[in-house]
């Protein structure tokens, strides 16, 4: 398989990256966070979610991040629905794309969303209606596609199962998660090939954690499966709520890096998002995740 002349960067710093800070972070630092992401040149950054506060009270001001970024053409301002309610709310704010999130494991789903998987499918069939008639695309996650932190291992057909389903009610994208971030390059390739089964490779993504130091290998490997979108969060921010000991997902930073050094193009300006990243380190008193910007920082 050749590799890609050109990859897109789906930056979920300022979403997945900081929904699980326990410190109030004010809607201006997230505004500036976003801002500062356009400004280094991704085309898509998920800006927040609309979830219930009570689970996730980071994106409890989801809304009014969206009122204060400056958008800029050209680029994709998203954000997480879990159902019509929050659709509704996103609608509202005059979201241009949403995404809804499936597991494929039935723990992790109760966990995260309160539901079966099943029902939580049952779920976004309202809520895809109500955003095909307001003209806005759906993207799809699946979560917990290498391993799951209650039920252990899981079986490529379990997620080409879940990833089936969200592309034929309509998602245009599948982001596959590796939320605990335990997979490896061989189980990553394996795992494509089965879902890419159903699916055109072209309408899948992949989203790595980097829990066990594997999220580089694991973008690589995909690459070489064909996949050419990656999720990613500046400065290597996050880890989910309801994942118990993951880390934040691969720095943007090191993506950006491994990329470039394969000739691979993004749109990506390193310096710029390598300011963006340690601002908001700054911001949060956290040392900055990616090791790219950490030795660029120390030169
Ligand atoms: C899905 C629910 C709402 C079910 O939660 P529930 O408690 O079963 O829902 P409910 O319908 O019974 O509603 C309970 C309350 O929430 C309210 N509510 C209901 N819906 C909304 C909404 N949209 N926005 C705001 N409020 C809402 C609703 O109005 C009600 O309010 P109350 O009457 O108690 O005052 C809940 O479980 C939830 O919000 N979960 C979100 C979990 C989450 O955001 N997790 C992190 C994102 S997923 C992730 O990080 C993984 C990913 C995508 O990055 C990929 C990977 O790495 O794997």
């Amino acid at each position: 398989m050749n590799l890609p002349t050109s990859v897109r960067l789906v930056e979920v710093g300022p979403r997945d990256g900081l929904q699980n800070e326990k410190q109030p972070i004010s809607v201006a630092d997230k505004v500036r966070l976003v801002d500062d992401l356009t400004a280094a040149g991704l085309s898509y950054i998920e800006v927040g979610s609309f979830v219930s506060p009570k689970w996730v009270p980071q994106m409890a001001g989801s809304a009014e991040v969206f009122a204060g970024i400056q958008r800029q053409p050209g680029v994709t301002y998203a954000a997480l629905t879990p159902n019509l309610k929050g659709l509704e709310a996103a609608l509202e704010a005059k979201v241009e794309e949403v995404a809804v999130f499936a597991a494929a494991s039935e723990a992790f789903s109760q966990k995260n969303i309160n539901c079966s998987i099943a029902d939580s499918l049952q779920r976004f069939v309202p809520l895809m209606e109500a955003a095909k008639a307001a003209d806005v695309r759906v993207r799809g996650y699946v979560s917990c596609v290498l391993g799951c932190p209650y039920d252990g291992e899981i079986a490529p057909e379990q997620v080409a199962s879940v990833a089936r389903e969200l592309y034929a009610m309509g998602c245009y994208e599948v982001s596959l998660g590796d939320t605990i971030g335990t997979g490896t390059a061989g189980a990553t390739r394996k795992m494509f090939e089965v879902v890419a089964r159903d699916i055109p490779r072209d309408r899948l993504a992949g989203h790595f954690h980097d829990t066990y130091g594997q999220a580089l290998a694991n973008i690589y490997a995909s690459l070489l499966e064909g996949i050419n979108v990656f999720d990613s969060s500046v400065a290597g921010l996050g880890g989910c709520p309801y994942a118990k000991g993951a880390t934040g997902n691969v720095a943007t930073e090191d993506v950006l890096y491994l990329l470039q050094g394969l000739g691979i193009e993004t749109g990506v300006d390193m310096d710029k998002l390598i300011a963006a990243g340690q601002r908001i380190c700054e911001v949060l008193g956290k040392a900055n995740g990616s090791r790219v910007a950490r030795a660029r920082l120390s030169r």
